[in-house]
């Protein structure tokens, strides 16, 4: 394999192997032209190590955008611990984790994702302090998931007037793909509002979570397998569980006005976009939908603040009701006006900075 092509456009990219605890993990940074990168840290049982080296670079080099769009002073970058999150997790694997993290010096910083939870975390943080997302008692902000299911709950108000100019929630149908941590929240205030379910989940409990507060409002949740979800007759279908799941065997089925949801990568192409276009159906650029949990970590600079985080991800509304007019009046897709007003703002700014180093901005110390 050619490396340097492979990651190109990345800045860095580190493999970490420590053999005592069975840790491999790769970090990659993808850009510090904002600042120290920032993003989280899945645990998967990846089927190769080349599908792990996939996995983070798409994510790490969303999260450059990620952070362009949310207005926070990081780049982006990610990481992935190849092991099964079920069977492989140990204090001691998360403290190498955190060792090789605190080798960056500075130029990431780290938190939970898919596979990780903040417990984890409290481990690494031993190690280093470029951690984020760690309980309160811990001094970090606690659950990122509420901010990011808030935002999803922006993303839907704004879609919901560009599609019939009205912000309202209720008298909606909605079709959920996945009643995870962000998945359910979002759910339960839809259903809170009146809007009627398709739902679907690989994990029952996650349902039986749902569908115990649904009987007790009297709401209409309908629960249908993992492959009927695309075909679900709603207005607007919502992804929050796994990347790459609008692809063209998924758009056909797709009888929906619009997608907005928090899964990462959700295109498994960019020129799905192009298809979703044509299809008619509204495209909610994922990283600027999926940004709450982005906000909060990143507002642990200024000491955790939950109103001050929840008052921020409010911009997510009006942001990407931005780049539905801006698509609109340049002829693109959303995704691409996403990507090019998060190109522009990084061109912009890194002309002040074209790459981070500790020594440049030592205020980057979130927790001292
Ligand atoms: N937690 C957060 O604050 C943020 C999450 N995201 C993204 O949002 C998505 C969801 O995140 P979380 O809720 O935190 O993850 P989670 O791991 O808590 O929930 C994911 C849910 O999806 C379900 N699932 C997995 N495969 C499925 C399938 N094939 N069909 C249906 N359901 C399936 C799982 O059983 C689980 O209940 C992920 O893509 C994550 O990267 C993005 C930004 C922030
Ligand atoms: O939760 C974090 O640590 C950073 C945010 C992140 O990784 C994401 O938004 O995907």
């Amino acid at each position: 394999m050619n490396m340097f092509s492979k990651i190109s456009g990345h800045e860095q990219v580190v493999f970490c192997n420590d053999e005592s605890t069975g840790l491999k993990a790769i970090i990659a940074i993808h850009s510090t032209r904002l600042g120290p990168a920032l993003g989280g840290c899945r645990m998967l049982p990846y089927a190769s190590e080349e599908e792990a080296l996939e996995d983070v670079l798409r994510l790490s080099k969303g999260m450059t955008y990620k952070c362009a769009a949310a207005d926070v002073d990081f780049g982006g970058g990610k990481a992935v611990i190849i092991g099964d999150p079920r069977k492989d997790k140990t204090p001691e694997l998360f403290r190498a984790f955190g060792q090789f993290v605190e080798s960056l010096n500075g130029r990431f910083y780290t938190g939970t994702d898919m596979g990780t939870s903040p417990e984890d975390f409290v481990h690494a943080l031993r190690e280093t302090n470029c951690i984020v997302g760690v309980d309160e008692v811990y001094g970090g902000s606690g659950d990122s998931s509420i901010p990011t299911a808030q935002g999803v709950i922006y993303g839907l108000q704004a879609t919901n007037r560009a599609l019939t100019g009205s912000d309202d929630l209720a008298g909606k149908s909605y079709s959920i793909q996945g009643l995870g941590k962000v998945g359910l929240k979002v759910a339960e205030r839809l259903i809170e509002e009146g809007a009627d379910l398709y739902v679907t989940d690989i994990n029952q409990q996650a349902i039986d979570k749902l569908l115990t507060k649904a009987k007790t409002i009297g709401a209409g949740v309908k629960v249908v397998n993992k492959e009927e979800i695309y075909q679900a007759n709603a207005d607007i279908f919502i992804p929050c569980a796994m990347g790459g799941i609008i692809n063209s065997e998924t758009i056909e089925q797709l009888r929906v006005k619009a997608v907005v949801g928090s899964a990462n990568n959700q295109l498994l192409e960019v020129n799905h976009g192009q298809s979703l276009k044509e299809k008619g159906i509204l495209y909610a650029p994922d990283y600027i939908v999926n940004a709450g949990g982005l906000i909060q970590v990143a507002d642990e600079l200024y000491t955790p603040n939950k109103e001050r985080v929840l008052q921020k991800t409010k911009a997510i509304y009006n942001s990407l009701l931005n780049i539905y007019e801006d698509a609109e009046s340049k002829g693109l897709t959303t995704i691409e006006a996403a990507n090019q007003f998060c190109e522009n703002r990084i061109e912009a700014r890194s002309r002040r900075n074209s790459f981070f180093s500790h020594m440049k901005r030592p205020k980057w110390a979130v927790r001292t």
